[in-house]
């Protein structure tokens, strides 16, 4: 068996700052799996476990679902990809889901994408999903080709109940009280790299740089941005 050392990243940012955008990406370029905790919530929540019923309160309240339900979640679908490179996005977002994926997991790099409230309060209420893939579009930055129909299935596309206004203004909030305290951490721990701008597309070419210079050759996927 070819043996090969493993990248272990994980993407934070408010809501709406190009998370899951700038993952496909990175995805794509460097081959890390990607895991979404708001993919996986959303999965739950469609397959109308009991535990989905908890999650989607929460979720359209713009609060954060509880850490132990949060961390057993993660951790139980990362021991499932002990043999790969992931990119971690959405997980953590307290200060206590950090320590417990430390107490398992060591995280080589922290990307941390840093735009402004004001940018983000627009791209959320134009953001359109393909639910079962994650795949996501928004009407002024990537339409999909169709509109309202998704590029790969064709199936039609959907806007998160969480995506009004006043739900975003909670989700911001919730992600100065709780989750800015992570960026912290992390970059006591020497890991974080901060990303500012407004534009994913200016942002992009410096997380690809920055990538390009960690993981190894081998690993990567496609050389360009
Ligand atoms: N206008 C604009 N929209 C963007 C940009 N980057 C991403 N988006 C859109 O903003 C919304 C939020 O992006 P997403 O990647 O889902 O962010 P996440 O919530 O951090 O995972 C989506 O509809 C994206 O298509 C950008 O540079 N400009
Ligand atoms: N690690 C987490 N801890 C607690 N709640 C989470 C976590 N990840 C996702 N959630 C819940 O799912 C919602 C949607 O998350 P996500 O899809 O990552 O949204 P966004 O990328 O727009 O911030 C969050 O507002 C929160 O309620």
């Amino acid at each position: 068996m070819l043996l090969r050392s493993l990248f272990r990243a994980v993407i934070m940012g408010p809501p709406g700052s190009g998370k899951g955008t700038v993952s496909s990406r990175i995805s794509e370029s460097f081959g890390l799996q990607h895991l979404s905790s708001g993919d996986m919530l959303r999965a739950n929540i469609k397959a109308k476990s009991e535990l989905g019923l908890l999650m989607k309160s929460c979720i359209d309240q713009g609060q954060l679902i509880p850490d132990d339900v949060m961390s057993r979640l993660i951790l139980a679908s990362l021991r499932e990809m002990e043999q790969s490179s992931w990119l971690l996005d959405g997980f953590p977002r307290t200060v206590a889901q950090a320590e417990s994926l430390d107490s398992v997991f060591t995280v080589d790099t922290v990307i941390n994408l840093d735009v402004p409230f004001e940018t983000i309060k627009e791209r959320l209420t134009s953001r359109w999903v393909h639910l079962s893939s994650g795949r996501v579009y928004n009407t002024d930055f990537n339409p999909p080709r169709i509109p309202g129909l998704d590029d790969v299935t064709g199936e039609p596309l959907t806007q998160r109940d969480d995506d009004t206004p006043e739900t975003v203004t909670r989700r911001l909030k919730a992600y100065e009280t709780q989750t800015q305290p992570v960026l912290e951490y992390y970059r006591s721990k020497g890991v974080l790299a901060t990303f500012t701008g407004t534009e994913t597309n200016k942002i992009w070419p410096h997380v690809h740089a920055f990538l390009a210079k960690k993981i190894p050759q081998s690993q990567q996927v496609r050389g360009g941005v």
